[in-house]
C-alpha cells in the first residue's frame, strides 16, 4: 500500500499536470514506486535521499506507465529512455509538490475540517487531544500520525506523515465514512518532502523546538525551516495558527505566521499568551490546571501526568476553537481527555505503591521534559531506563544520557531499536552522557526488571524511548517487545504474583 493508487481514470490536466508536448492523456492511477506501477499509470520519479527515482523510469515504462512525472534532473537522467517513448512526460520544478497536488485532485474529498500540528515533541499528543475533544462534542473525527489513523475511521500507517498518495487516499476514505474533522501530525520529513501539499488545512499548531532528525536536516535552521513550511506554505490564506510562544523558536514562528496574515492564537506560560497556563498542581494521578482563555481564568482537572501535557492540551483547545467549536463546549470536554498510549502512561504499580511509567521520549528535549515533569508527581526517587535508536541522529545519544543523569536519580542504559548498528556502540554513546554511575544492561527486558526491582515506596520508574511500540528492531528483524507488558511482567514477578 501507499506507493500506488488507482481506480477510474483522470486526465493529466484534471490532475493539474501538463505534459511537455501538451498532450492530455488519461491515466489509470498514480505510483511513486516503480515496483507498483500498473498499465496506464503515471509514475512519479522523485528525487530521493539515496537515489533519484528517475533511475527506475525504464522499469516503470516496461511495467506499462503511460506518463512520467519528474523534475529537470530526472528528465535529464532518463533522457535516453524517454526519447522516442510515446507516453507523456511531465517535468515539474518541484516534482514532489506536483505529485501531492495530483494526489489531492485524484481523490478530491477531504474532511471538511483538517488541522495539522508540527513541533519537535507533542505532535501525537496534540493531534490525539484535538480528536478526543471533537469526539466528545459528537463530531466524527480522526487523528492521523505516529499512532496510525485513530477515531471514527482507523488505519495503520508506516509513517507519521504518510506519502501523499496514502495521505490523500486516507483523507478521502475518512470523508466517505462521514468523518468531518481530522487532526494530523506534520512531521519535518513530511513537510520537507511536500507530503502534505494539497491538503486543505484550516489551522496549524506549533508546539516546541529542540534537537531531532539532524541526520536528515542539514542543521537546526534547516530543521526549523521545514517546520515553518506548515505556516508559510501549507496553510490556506486566512487560516488560523496556534503557536506556543514560550521558546525563541516559538516567537520566530509567531512572526512567520503574523507576516503571512494568519489568525494567530498564542499558547504558553508567557504573560501575553492568549491561552495561558496560570498554574499547575500535581499529584499521583494527574494535575489541576489553572489557565486563562482570552483573559478569563478557568480551572480544570486533567488526568494526565507531566506538566507539558497542559501545553499540549491548550494547543488542542486552540485548534478546536479555530475549527469552529465554542469555548464552552471545548472546555467541557477537557476533564475527559486521556493520555496517548506510551506518553507518560502509568503502566504498572508495585505492591509497595511505587509506580512505573512508559514514555516515548527518544530525543534529548523530550527526555528532559519527561523526567522534569514527572518529578512533582513523585515523592521518592526517579529511576530511568533509557537507550537510543540505531540508524538515527547519532548526536542525540550522549545528550539523552546526559539528560537522564541530570534529571533522574538512578539511570539504567539499555538497547532501544539498534536496527543495523552495533548495540554496544550505541549504548556506549548514551553512557558517555549518562556518566560512570549509570548501569549498563544490554537486554531491555532485564533492564526493566532491574529498574522495577530498584523501586522502594514513593519511587517511580520511567521507561523512555519506545512508548507505544510493540516490537524491537534488531538488524532488519522485528521482535515482539512492549515496554508496558514487560513492566507488568516484572512487577508481577518481583511481587511474587507469578
Ligand atoms: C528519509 C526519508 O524520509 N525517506 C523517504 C523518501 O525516500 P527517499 O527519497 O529516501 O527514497 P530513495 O530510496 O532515495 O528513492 C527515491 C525514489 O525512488 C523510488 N524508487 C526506489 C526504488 C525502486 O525500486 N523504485 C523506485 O521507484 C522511491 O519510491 C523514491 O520515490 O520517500 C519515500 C517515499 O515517500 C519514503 O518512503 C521514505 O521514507 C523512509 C522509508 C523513512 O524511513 N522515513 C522516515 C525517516 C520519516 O519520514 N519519518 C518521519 C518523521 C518521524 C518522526 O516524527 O520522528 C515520518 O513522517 O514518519
Ligand atoms: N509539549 C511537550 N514538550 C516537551 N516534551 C513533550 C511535549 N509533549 C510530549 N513530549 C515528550 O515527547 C514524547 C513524544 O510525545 P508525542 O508523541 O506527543 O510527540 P511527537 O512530536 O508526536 O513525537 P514523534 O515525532 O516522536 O512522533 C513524549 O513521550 C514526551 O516525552
Ligand atoms: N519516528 C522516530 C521514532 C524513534 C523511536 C525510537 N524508539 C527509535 O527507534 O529511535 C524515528 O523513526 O526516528
Ligand atoms: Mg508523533
Amino acid at each position: 500500500m501507499g506507493e500506488t493508487v488507482g481506480q477510474g481514470t483522470k486526465t493529466l490536466s484534471q490532475l493539474g499536470l501538463r505534459a511537455r508536448d501538451g498532450r492530455d492523456l488519461d491515466v489509470t492511477g498514480l505510483s511513486l514506486d516503480s515496483r507498483t506501477v500498473k498499465p496506464g499509470h503515471l509514475f512519479a520519479a522523485l528525487p530521493g535521499s539515496a537515489v533519484h527515482g528517475a533511475e527506475f523510469i525504464p522499469y516503470a515504462l516496461r511495467m506499462g506507465a503511460i506518463a512520467v512525472l519528474t523534475d529537470r534532473a530526472g528528465a535529464e537522467m532518463a533522457a535516453s529512455a524517454l526519447s522516442g517513448w510515446d507516453g507523456a512526460v511531465v517535468v515539474a520544478e518541484d516534482a514532489r509538490a506536483a505529485l501531492a497536488g495530483a494526489a489531492a485532485l485524484w481523490f478530491e474529498a477531504q474532511p471538511e475540517h483538517v488541522v495539522a500540528v508540527t513541533g519537535t515533541s507533542g505532535k501525537t499528543s496534540v493531534a490525539s487531544f484535538t480528536r478526543q475533544i471533537w469526539q466528545h462534542l459528537g463530531r466524527k473525527a480522526i487523528s492521523l500520525g505516529t499512532m496510525g489513523v485513530q477515531g471514527d475511521y482507523q488505519a495503520k500507517l508506516a509513517h507519521t506523515t504518510p506519502d501523499p498518495l496514502t495521505l490523500h487516499r486516507i483523507l478521502s476514505e475518512a470523508a466517505a465514512a462521514g468523518v468531518t474533522h481530522a487532526a494530523m501530525e506534520a512531521s519535518s520529513h513530511g513537510l520537507d518532502q511536500r507530503r502534505l501539499d494539497g491538503v486543505r488545512v484550516e489551522a496549524g499548531a506549533f508546539t516546541n523546538f529542540s534537537q531531532d532528525h539532524l541526520d536528515y536536516h542539514a542543521g537546526f535552521d534547516e530543521y526549523f525551516a521545514a517546520k515553518a513550511l506548515l505556516f508559510n506554505h501549507i496553510l490556506e490564506d486566512g487560516a488560523a495558527a496556534v503557536i506556543n510562544i514560550d521558546g525563541d523558536r516559538g516567537r520566530q514562528m509567531l512572526d512567520i505566521a503574523s507576516d503571512r496574515g494568519l489568525a494567530v492564537t498564542t499558547v504558553g506560560i508567557t504573560d501575553n499568551a492568549m491561552l495561558r497556563i496560570l498554574g499547575q498542581r500535581y499529584d499521583a494521578t494527574g494535575q489541576d490546571l489553572r489557565f486563562s482563555l482570552m483573559g478569563q481564568p478557568h480551572m480544570v482537572r486533567l488526568p494526565l501526568i507531566g506538566g507539558f501535557q497542559a501545553e499540549n492540551v491548550l494547543a488542542a483547545v486552540g485548534l478546536a476553537l479555530a475549527a469552529g467549536d465554542s469555548a464552552d463546549a471545548v472546555l467541557r470536554a477537557l476533564p475527559e481527555l486521556h493520555t496517548v498510549r506510551g506518553r507518560m502512561q502509568l503502566v504498572a504499580q508495585r505492591e509497595n505503591g511505587a509506580t512505573v511509567f512508559v514514555d516515548y521520549a527518544h530525543k534529548p528535549g523530550a527526555v528532559v521534559a519527561a523526567l522534569q515533569s514527572l518529578r512533582p508527581h513523585v515523592m521518592g526517587r526517579i529511576v530511568c531506563v533509557i537507550g537510543a535508536g540505531g540508524d538515527r541522529d547519532r548526536g542525540k545519544r550522549p545528550l539523552m544520557g546526559e539528560a537522564a543523569r541530570q534529571f533522574a536519580d538512578v539511570v539504567i542504559v539499555t538497547d532501544d531499536n539498534p536496527r543495523t548498528e552495533d548495540p554496544a556502540a550505541i549504548r556506549a554513546a548514551v553512557v558517555e552522557g549518562a556518566g560512570p554511575e549509570a548501569t549498563e544492561v544490554a537486554d531491555r527486558a532485564e533492564a526493566i526488571l532491574r529498574g522495577v526491582d530498584a523501586l522502594v515506596p514513593g519511587d517511580a520508574l520511567l521507561i523512555c524511548g519506545k512508548g507505544h511500540e510493540t516490537g524491537q528492531i534488531i538488524g532488519n528483524d522485528v521482535y515482539p517487545f512492549d515496554d508496558a507488558e514487560q513492566a507488568s511482567v516484572a512487577v508481577a514477578a518481583l511481587d511474587g504474583k507469578i
